[in-house]
């Protein structure tokens, strides 16, 4: 069986979100936060403050999460560990896959992927931390397939507990098919243990990895996910429950969280609305929910889904 892990994605997976679908559904071997960056030297604080709320709830209702940092050279990265590592966290995931040009412009994500001098200094810092379990997130490179082959074999004298790889390239950003022959010649040549992460929107294509690349460890699960909460369970379990329950139960908890931590319709409405961004939702209703100004616009809207 595949270990299968919750991706990151800035603006959806907070920390409601990890908690609530721990809750209500589950199957997920650990969950990567959004990537936390530097800020004037420290990390953003909204980004501390939503790792923190994880890491209240966690004491009642336990779920493993890994926090995910972005950093252009071992200064930055070190910076982000040694903030990190007095919460308590043993694991660290790098970001080498962001393809947003703030980031890549600047040699971060997939721009790490262009200065390979950086990004071996990273992995040496590594093993400054003795203690923490790293792990890497990344593309085939930034403008080339050629960039990931170049650092393979350092990759393979690293201690990376696992590397994932969402095969596209930075300049792709999101769009085409996944490159899934590129994966396959990566795979097939990296002894570290690796997660294939990409385009999986049902169980059976979970199922389709599994056989096609049966040293795989496991796969993330980002917008299939988001689509399908129960997706994990209805791999590893056949779970066969409704997913518009799962994401009615889910949205509750998280709309009750916002309005506790935010204020305004304004914002809470901007927190709340990516929610069902993925969800297989008819065009009229979504464009009703992208609209809806006020909580009590939105929560008609609410009371419509209900009865599709
Ligand atoms: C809006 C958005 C935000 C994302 N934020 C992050 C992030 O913070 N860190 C990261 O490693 N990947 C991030 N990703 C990439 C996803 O983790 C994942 O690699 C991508 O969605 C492809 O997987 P999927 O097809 O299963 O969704 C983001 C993707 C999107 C669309």
């Amino acid at each position: 069986m595949l270990s299968l892990f919750c991706a990151p994605l800035q603006g959806f997976t907070d920390a409601a979100f990890r908690i609530a679908h721990a809750k209500f559904s589950g199957g997920i071997s650990a969950y990567y936060t959004p990537f936390l960056r530097l800020e004037k030297g420290k990390i953003r604080p909204k980004d501390l403050r939503d790792l923190e709320w994880d890491l209240q709830t966690k004491k009642d209702f336990p779920y493993h999460l890994i926090p995910q940092i972005i950093a252009k050279d071992a200064f930055e990265f070190r910076s982000l560990v040694e903030q990190i590592l007095p919460l308590g966290f043993s694991e660290i995931d790098l970001n080498a896959g962001c393809p947003f040009p703030m980031q890549t412009k600047s040699g971060r994500g997939a721009g790490l992927l262009l200065h390979p001098e950086n990004f071996f200094e990273i992995l040496d810092a590594m093993e400054e931390f003795p203690q923490v379990q790293f792990s890497i997130k990344m593309r085939l490179g930034e403008n080339s397939e050629s960039e990931i082959f170049e650092i393979l074999p350092r990759l393979n004298v690293s201690n990376l507990s696992q590397i994932t790889l969402h095969p596209r390239l930075g300049i792709d950003e999101y769009h085409g098919e996944i490159r899934l022959d590129a994966f396959q010649r990566f795979y097939e040549n990296c002894s570290r243990p690796m997660v294939l992460n990409g385009d999986i929107f049902t169980a059976e294509k979970i199922r389709e990895c599994a056989e096609k690349f049966p040293k795989l460890k496991g796969v993330m699960l980002g917008r299939g996910l988001l689509r399908n909460p129960n997706l994990a369970r209805e791999y590893a379990e056949n779970f066969t429950g409704k997913t518009a329950e799962t994401l009615f139960k889910m949205h509750a908890e998280i709309f009750a969280q916002y309005k506790m931590r935010y204020q305004g319709d304004a914002q809470i409405l901007e927190k709340i609305r990516p929610f069902w961004a993925y969800a297989d939702l008819p065009k009229k209703m979504a464009k009703k929910i992208a609209k809806a100004k006020t909580l009590a616009e939105y929560e008609n809207c609410l009371i419509a889904i209900g009865e599709l």
